[in-house]
């Protein structure tokens, strides 16, 4: 190795970041603005945000991944919107939880997280105005609908304004080495289920799996037990100082969770989005059939369709409806239009931006 050639590099890397540091200045100054601009408005703004990291990967010609690029702008803008004006964000705690990871991976670091007891305390910490926002898990790739989100939503005054797109990995976790001893399992019971292949094989059968109200609560009581282990994830596992004993334990490799965005906002378009409706039809032989019509009609997609008991009447149920476009589009006008005349129930609960990072 040539510590001459090593500090020509090193060199011509202190002189990039000197560049580097002025330019993010100069970006942060017009944010500033732009801050000043809103006087005091909205500033976080979901869908130049979408457009912004779209675009960075587009342009992007490496070596650093697409996904790396996207990642550190993300950072970039979370910096600048907080010389705008700071974000709470809040999300079902406690700290370490997918869901604080979640809100952190769509804010970035300089959004302040609020942990809640519930997913109900997280939606009204935002309808107070206690919080700007709140993050909340929709639904999961093995386990499908969460269903508190979707009930809350129906009557919740917030729109969605995001989603965020999660891979979940489960980590078996233990304040001491070996599998050896273990007498209990705790975690969230969705995280028990999307591990329960492995736990078959791997644990022996007397083994108690318990359920508690999250993951993190799961590692922290596992972190004041030895004969107690914790399924939960990498934030969780280094907020108790947890030994990972088994990675990547979830028995889909692709487990994924989708998180929604929620505020007092409405998003315009970005280019790129999603529409949710909840839609409820009346209770006679072919209500359900009328009810998508209109949208293949008009040639809107669904990308998702979700049936829950209506909390209202015995065997009614409202459907929850994700279309592809923004509800400002003409053929999705034309569609709610015709909706809103043959459903029984219709609410947009709100156009987004599909997730890009
Ligand atoms: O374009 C804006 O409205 C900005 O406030 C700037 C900016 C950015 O840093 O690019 C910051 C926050 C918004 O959510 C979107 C983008």
């Amino acid at each position: 190795m040539s510590d001459d050639l090593l500090k020509v590099h090193r060199d011509a890397i202190d002189a990039i970041d000197a560049q580097v540091l002025q330019l993010l200045n100069q970006r942060a100054k017009h944010a500033h603005t732009i801050g000043e601009i809103k006087g005091g408005g909205i500033v976080y703004r979901p869908e130049r945000e979408a457009q912004v990291l779209t675009r960075i990967k587009e342009l992007n010609e490496g070596p650093l991944p697409d996904e790396t690029v996207a990642r550190l702008f993300r950072e970039i803008m979370s910096a600048c919107l907080a010389l705008e004006r700071p974000l709470t964000i809040a999300f079902l705690g406690p700290e370490g939880t997918f869901s604080q990871a979640a809100a952190i991976k769509h804010f970035g670091h300089a959004a302040s997280t609020l942990a809640c007891a519930s997913i109900d305390e997280a939606f009204r910490a935002v309808e107070a105005r206690s919080a700007d926002y709140v993050v909340a898990p929709v639904e999961n790739s093995t386990e499908g609908a969460v269903g508190r989100t979707l009930d809350l939503m129906v009557t919740s005054p917030l729109k969605i304004c995001g989603e965020v797109v999660l891979r979940i990995h489960h980590h078996l976790l233990r304040s001491v080495e070996g599998l050896a001893g273990i007498k209990r399992v705790y975690s969230h019971a969705q995280s028990l289920a999307q591990c329960h292949e492995w736990l078959n094989k791997n644990l022996p059968a007397d083994v108690e799996r318990v359920s508690v109200a999250s993951n993190a609560e799961a590692a922290r009581l596992a972190s004041l037990d030895a004969e107690c282990a914790a399924i939960a994830g990498d934030a969780a596992a280094e907020k108790f100082g947890l030994l990972k004993l088994a990675q990547n334990i979830e028995d889909e490799p692709n487990n994924t969770t989708r998180f929604l965005v929620l505020g007092y906002q409405e998003t315009v378009p970005s280019g790129k989005d999603k529409t949710s409706l909840v839609i409820s039809a009346p209770n006679r032989p072919g209500a359900l059939a009328e009810l998508v019509e209109p949208l293949a009609r008009n040639g809107v997609s669904m990308s998702k369709f979700e049936s829950r008991p209506s909390r209202t009447g015995l065997w009614e149920y409202v459907f929850f409806v994700d279309v592809e476009g923004h509800a400002h589009e003409a053929r999705l006008q034309a569609a709610l239009a015709e909706l809103r005349n043959t459903a029984a129930f219709v609410k947009v609960l709100g156009a987004y931006p599909l997730a890009v990072i």
